[in-house]
């Protein structure tokens, strides 16, 4: 299987001031390379390793300080950035003043409403949304169903990868759940690859093949979930020790 994501001697410093006029430049991220080979991968790490920070340079958000980030996968004529985040915070995701409909129509190219409005409806129901739900504003629905907006919107923008940055830790389980079940079958049909960050060894088991251990800005491991048990972090070993 061929890599889709190959990141080669990146790395991200932020300047902080320190004393009136002068600037500090702190590394975050410190000149890493990894690949990912799989279609679900999980980026897991102590608060503060940088996850973050790693994942917004891969979506575009942040410039790297240096380095090279290579994306293997079919660009589509549509999108430039074939990768979309979704993040923790969904409330801001969506603007609160926008019905549903201008949250996805702002992605979409399409000019002919009847068409959109078309689009909008199939992709809806992709999501396991009806149509009624074009007309509300993101303030009328649960967090589970502003997650299946989000998912919509990437898809409607043609997406190939999504990255989730702790998106579901503030959703109850069974909507977790549910929102798992979904991803695993939009997986199939759009052919998408997903990236979680995450604290939760049981989602990264559960859902993903291939998982990056960062410490400290830098790579503490790369390795498949198949080789879990083998692993060297000490990290992932207190993870998996909390688990049993
Ligand atoms: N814009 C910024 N300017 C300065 N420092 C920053 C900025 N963004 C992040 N940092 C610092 O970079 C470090 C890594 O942050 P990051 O959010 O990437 O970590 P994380 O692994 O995602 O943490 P968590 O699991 O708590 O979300 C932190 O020390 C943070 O304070």
């Amino acid at each position: 299987m061929g890599e889709w994501l190959v990141v080669t001697n990146l790395s991200k410093s932020y300047g902080v001031s320190r004393f009136l006029f002068s600037k500090k430049k702190r590394d975050i991220i410190k000149n890493i390379s990894f690949s990912f080979k799989k279609d679900s991968v999980a980026i897991l790490g102590e608060s503060g390793s940088g996850k973050t920070t790693l994942i917004k340079m891969l979506s575009g958000i942040e410039k790297p300080s240096s380095g090279d980030i290579k994306l293997n996968v079919t660009q589509s004529p549509k999108k430039k950035n074939p990768i979309s985040m979704i993040f923790q915070d969904y409330w801001s995701a969506i603007n609160p003043r926008f019905t549903v409909y201008e949250a996805l129509k702002e992605t979409m190219n399409e000019t002919d409403e009847k068409k959109m409005l078309d689009e909008m409806t199939n992709i809806l129901k992709k999501v396991g949304l009806s149509a009624d739900v074009l007309y509300k504003k993101a303030t009328e629905m649960s967090g589970g169903q502003i997650q299946r907006i989000c998912i919509a919107r990437s898809l409607l923008s043609r997406t190939q990868v999504l990255i989730f940055d702790e998106s579901f830790s503030s959703l109850d389980l069974i909507v977790v759940d549910q929102l798992l079940d979904l991803l695993m079958e939009l997986r199939k049909e759009y052919k998408l690859k997903y990236v979680f960050v995450t604290h939760s060894l049981e989602l990264a088991t559960y859902f993903c093949e291939e998982l990056l251990v960062l410490k400290d800005g830098e790579v503490e491991e790369s390795l498949l979930v198949s080789n879990l048990m083998h692993s060297n972090s000490v990290y992932v070993k207190e993870l998996i020790k909390a688990q049993i």
